[in-house]
């Protein structure tokens, strides 16, 4: 493990190196800040572990800096200090979340005990975050140190604190809905409701009734009056999932909900007011369907505001070692084994394959690896990475067209996952749903695989 890390922020270079030899001296690492605005860029690029900080700077002062590390991680530990200790500044720091304020000049040792007991909390507070999130099977987007996902999460903070509408954007299997969720769990919402619809395969009337709920006797069928998902997620955060599949003729009821925040259920004649925050994510292309006029620009604007796009993996095999030890780990721990980790050449064969299917892609690998190899060490053989690899055998001709040659991977994917539809979707990098889409477009019959 490294050693943490501290922001050392302070303009006078005696005392600025007087305090970072002492603290590097006791096992910790230091980067040296002199202004706010080179203090803000370490603090970006070096993810430090707590921050130390002189109260007045060149270029404004340490609460500047405050502000803008909380709203990037609140838990980041802030000490502040001072030549001039006045009681208003203190509580003025602590309001804005400084964990520590004081007065210089500062005894070196004093100061390191402050800093290893604010890693200690920090550490225990981390523990029972993981351990709330485990509970509520909330796991974390953003495994991984590539520059694209830190950006992710940066920017996924900041969204939090607000109530406009997200978009996620991102190829299937990305993790758009652990984000979602994340957002839930981190944000104002949290303890109220989480509701989750995915638009795609649902006829227009199903969705519709989905969505808003119907009275008694509004269709054939509706024998009894039931609430829609924007009531039950009033308050909450409301997941619209592949939101690019959304029926035509229910945009404009969702605009008016977002909009006005009021809606009606199917066959009602009085509109409901609803409090909600919407999520939306897909992995299509809405602006060009928008410019196709395929899904309304109105929407679309609305929804788009904030949005937040999900590198693929393939994008940033740094992080691959990262994600495949924490999926390992949680697929030990539901199996009830040893933890189980990766020889070097398996490693290397992860980081090298394109992952259409990104993490659930990766995610199947490894629990297919785990249940196939009994031992703590999972070998690259174990992996059965060539056959993802393997380039296509008997099939249609040098010119085939392009629908031939679908059908005949589908269908070759289909046999070597022995007609496991679930698993051919991750391989082929589509949702279970699209795939099915697929097999009726291209007349393919389950059975005859
Ligand atoms: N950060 C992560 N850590 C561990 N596992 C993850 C992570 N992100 C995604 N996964 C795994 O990958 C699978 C797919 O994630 P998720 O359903 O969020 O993707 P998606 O982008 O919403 O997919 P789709 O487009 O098919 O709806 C999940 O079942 C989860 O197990």
């Amino acid at each position: 493990m490294t050693d943490p890390r501290i922001l050392l922020i302070e303009d006078d270079p005696s005392v600025r190196h007087g305090m970072a030899a002492f603290l590097r001296a006791n096992g910790l690492e230091v980067q040296e800040a002199e202004t706010c605005k080179q203090a803000m860029e370490l603090y970006r690029s070096g993810n430090p572990d707590v921050v130390v900080a002189d109260y007045s700077l060149p270029d404004g002062t340490s609460l500047d800096i405050l502000s803008q590390v909380k709203r990037l991680n609140e838990s980041t530990p802030f000490i502040i200090l001072t030549a001039h200790g006045s009681i208003d500044l203190a509580v003025r720091a602590i309001k804005e979340g400084a964990e520590q304020f004081l007065t210089k000049p500062v005894e070196s040792k004093a100061l390191l005990v402050i800093v290893r007991r604010l890693l200690q909390q920090q550490r225990l507070r981390h523990r029972q975050e993981a351990a709330n999130r485990e509970r509520a099977g909330i796991m974390n987007p953003f495994q991984g140190e590539s520059p694209a996902i830190r950006r992710l999460e940066e920017q996924a903070r900041r969204m939090l604190e607000w109530d406009s509408p997200i978009l996620i954007l991102g190829e299937t299997g990305a993790g758009k809905g652990v984000l979602a969720r994340w957002i839930h769990f981190h944000s104002r919402r949290a303890e109220e409701a989480f509701v989750n619809l995915n638009c795609a395969g649902l006829t227009r009337e199903l969705l519709e009734s989905e969505l808003f709920g119907h009275e008694r006797g509004a269709f054939t069928g509706a024998v009894a009056a039931k609430p829609g998902l924007l009531e039950v997620g009033h308050r909450g955060i409301v997941f619209l999932d592949e939101i690019g599949d959304m029926d035509p003729a229910i945009q404009p009821k969702l605009l008016k909900a977002l909009e006005e925040k009021t809606f009606r259920r199917l066959g009602d004649v009085r509109d409901r007011v609803v409090d909600i925050r919407l999520i939306a994510s897909t992995n299509l292309a809405l602006e060009e369907m928008v410019r196709a006029k395929t899904f309304r620009d109105d929407l679309y604007y609305r929804i788009s505001t904030l949005t937040l796009r999900i590198p693929p993996l393939r994008e940033r095999p740094q992080d691959v070692p990262v994600l495949a030890a924490t999926i390992l780990q949680s697929v030990a721990t539901r199996m009830g084994r040893v933890p189980v980790t990766l020889s070097p050449r398996a490693e290397a064969a992860l980081v090298d394959y394109p992952w259409p299917g990104n993490i659930r892609e990766l995610s199947n690998v490894l629990e297919r690896a785990m249940i196939l190899q009994r031992g703590d060490q999972i070998e690259a053989a174990d992996l059965g990475m060539e056959d993802r690899l393997a380039p296509p055998g008997d099939g249609p001709g040098e010119l085939a067209t392009l629908k031939e040659m679908e059908r005949a991977h589908i269908e070759r994917v289909l046999a070597r996952t022995a007609g496991n539809v679930a698993e051919a979707a991750q391989i082929l990098g589509l949702a279970r749903r699209t795939l099915y889409d697929r097999l009726k477009v291209l007349g393919l019959n389950l059975s005859r695989i």
